[in-house]
């Protein structure tokens, strides 16, 4: 017998995140708890030492991250010669590939040593996004900045200026709602690949491709189309129902383990009635409310992380293309979390496959073929 998508299988033991009848923890600490009152930097720490870190530990995580912000020149010019129409997410793959080629510890295998390139990729993957999305535009990438946080430092990375109280502590917010999620597609992806014995930047530059896809983190990039698609609250209802109608999935709804709705999604919906208000375009809130509202009514199914995320970055200023990289540079705290703990306790991930194909066939010779 097989499970097709291997929906149910607990494929290991995890003590990083659980959701249990619909609840979202992160080493046991609810997500509505996380949401309102961490930073990123603690989620970080939680997520890699199993507690939250006391002052002294925060602030040295926190020096450690400005440290490492910077990239190698030789990953810049990387960069600069990539083509400037390629999506930002499959220069990530790359570029976080072409990373561990200036790192003199890239292959090293011990805990201090993969804590240490922990640290390092973390610091770095939010200044790659942040160069190519400026170097694509022509302008030089902006240098990280040390007396930021981690989220003011991507925006500033991003655009050059300082942003709003009201926009760090809305990207700070996303950054912890996206940090970590039990065993979903990239985090497996990075955890077979780590169950090889290969190197921690070999299981993030899979992760990430894993993510990209649009039954994964490629949604939001998708969902803000269809919200530029759709334009107006009073062509949402009609436009949702064509798609359904032609059996189309509708982007940022439904979930594999969640049935009674995704409770990151609350957040992002609140954070992004308030942002678009203060964009003075309310519209974008009212078309994906609209939306879910037909969606439910007609499907049953419930909005997702990557629904209401999408208008929350758009009023951030932020390109959609750049959604799903924002989403790896969250998601590198807990692929990294979940690749030291595959470390701890490895064992080689290998399943078999249920044989469906021809059985005892001859081999034919080409001429007689
Ligand atoms: C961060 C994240 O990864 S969150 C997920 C992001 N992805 C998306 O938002 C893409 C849209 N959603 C989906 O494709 C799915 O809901 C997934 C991939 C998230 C979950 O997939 P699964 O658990 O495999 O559910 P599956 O695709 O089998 O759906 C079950 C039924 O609901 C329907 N359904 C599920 N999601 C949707 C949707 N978004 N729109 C319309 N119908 C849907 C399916 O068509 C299927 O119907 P059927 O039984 O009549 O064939
Ligand atoms: O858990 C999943 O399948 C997808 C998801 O919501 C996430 O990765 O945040």
């Amino acid at each position: 017998m097989t499970t097709k998508g291997l929906e149910g299988v607990v494929a290991a033991e995890s003590s990083i995140s659980s959701i249990i009848d619909g609840v979202l923890t992160y080493r046991g600490i609810h997500i509505d708890d996380l949401a309102e009152n961490a930073s990123f930097e603690e989620v970080i720490y939680l997520l890699w030492y199993g507690k939250l870190p006391n002052k002294a530990e925060l602030d040295q995580l926190k020096r450690d991250l400005a440290v490492n912000a910077h990239i190698p020149d030789e990953l810049i010019e990387h960069l600069r010669l990539m083509p400037k129409t390629v999506h930002p997410m499959a220069v990530l793959r790359t570029a976080v590939s072409a990373l561990s080629l200036y790192d003199d510890e890239a292959d090293q295998m011990d805990k201090e040593a993969n804590l240490r390139k922990a640290v390092r990729l973390q610091a770095k993957i939010g200044t790659i996004v942040a160069a190519f999305a400026r170097l694509r535009e022509g302008k030089d990438p902006v240098a990280p900045r040390k007396d930021l946080s981690y989220a003011a430092n991507f925006l500033y990375m991003l655009k050059g200026t300082e942003p709003e109280e009201i926009q760090e502590k809305a990207f700070n917010k996303a950054l912890v709602l996206h940090a970590d999620h039990e065993f979903n597609a990239s985090t497996f992806t990075a955890r077979v690949t780590v169950a090889t014995l290969s190197d921690i930047y070999s299981g993030i530059t899979s992760a990430i491709g894993a993510l990209k896809g649009p039954l994964h983190g490629g949604a939001n990039e998708r969902v803000m189309a269809m919200l530029e698609e759709i334009g107006e609250v009073d062509k949402a209802e009609a436009y949702i129902l064509d798609k359904l109608a032609n059996k189309e999935k509708i982007m940022g709804f439904g979930h594999r383990v969640y049935k009674n709705g995704d409770p990151r999604a609350k957040h992002l919906r609140e954070m992004s009635r308030q942002l678009t208000q203060l964009t003075g375009e309310p519209k974008w809130f009212e078309i994906s409310v609209k939306i879910d509202e037909v969606v439910q009514r007609e499907k049953g199914l419930l909005p997702n992380v990557d629904f209401y995320s999408a208008s929350v970055y758009h009023s951030l200023g932020i390109s959609r293309d750049l959604f799903t990289p924002i989403f790896a540079v969250a998601r590198t705290s807990g692929w990294v979390a979940h690749i030291l703990e595959q470390y701890d306790n490895n064992r080689l991930i290998r399943p078999r496959a249920e044989y469906v194909g021809p059985q005892k066939q001859a081999y034919v010779p080409l001429e007689q073929r």
